[in-house]
């Protein structure tokens, strides 16, 4: 065991990527990714997305909120204040966007029940936020600003036929997310360094949880999923 970086070994974040290859090779097979290049995708399903995304995006924004106050070191603070703030802005863009062109009001969107797969994703981040330690919490967040930036970046070079889907595509896919991500990379690596096998081990369960919840978060936008009963 040695503890200086080797040109062989991988950081952290080339670790955890590592370990959910196989996710993310099902993420860009899915019907609803295809469907937004390929110009498949029902808009009602679409729709149907975007606005559970308005949904969750309020509550991711809390759990970057939580990871700012829990976060040891000022740039991390300042950094997750900025993305929290950044989520939000996010959301409202969705509003100013395609909810105005869907004729859909603010409150329409807000009496939308949240889908059962939404909420199962956002209680999870949630629950790690309130409950869990700072790095645990970076584990879990990771996998929706980075899987977004690989997907879009790919969306992006494959383009659209539907604009609408281009415009959606281009929040992603654009240099302006790639810094954000570039940004939370080069701090997960930073306090890896500090963290004990145990604690990485804790990080990346996380990692995988909610990198499953963001195929599970397609699958329910293609499914329309409701609740049963
Ligand atoms: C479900 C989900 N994951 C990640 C992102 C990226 O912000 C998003 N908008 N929605
Ligand atoms: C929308 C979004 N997703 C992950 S972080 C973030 C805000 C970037 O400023």
């Amino acid at each position: 065991m040695s503890d200086t970086p080797s040109p062989l070994s991988r950081s952290f974040t080339e670790e955890l990527w590592g370990g959910i290859a196989s996710i993310f090779e099902a993420i860009l097979a899915h019907p609803f990714i295809r469907g937004l290049t390929d110009g498949t995708l029902p808009e009602e399903a679409f729709r149907f997305y975007v606005i559970q995304d308005a949904l969750y995006l309020r509550d991711y924004a809390r759990a970057l909120a939580l990871a700012a106050a829990k976060a040891p070191q000022e740039q991390a603070i300042a950094m997750f204040c900025h993305h929290a703030a950044g989520a939000i802005e996010v959301e409202r863009q969705l509003h100013e966007s395609f909810f105005r062109d869907f004729g859909l009001t603010e409150q329409q969107v807000r009496a939308t029940p949240v889908a059962p797969t939404n909420l199962a994703y956002t209680s999870y981040l949630l629950r790690v936020a309130y409950a869990e330690p700072f790095h645990e919490l970076v584990g879990a967040v990771l996998p929706c600003y980075w899987i977004y930036q690989e997907v879009g970046t790919r969306l992006a070079t494959r383009g659209s036929p539907n604009p609408l889907y281009r415009r959606w595509i281009e929040t992603y896919g654009g240099e302006e997310f790639g810094r954000v991500v570039r940004e939370v990379l080069q701090l997960t690596d930073r306090i890896a360094e500090a963290l004990t096998p145990a604690q990485r081990a804790a990080a990346a369960r996380h990692f995988v949880t909610t990198s499953r919840y963001e195929w599970m978060f397609w699958e329910m936008g293609w499914r329309m999923e409701r609740w049963p009963v």
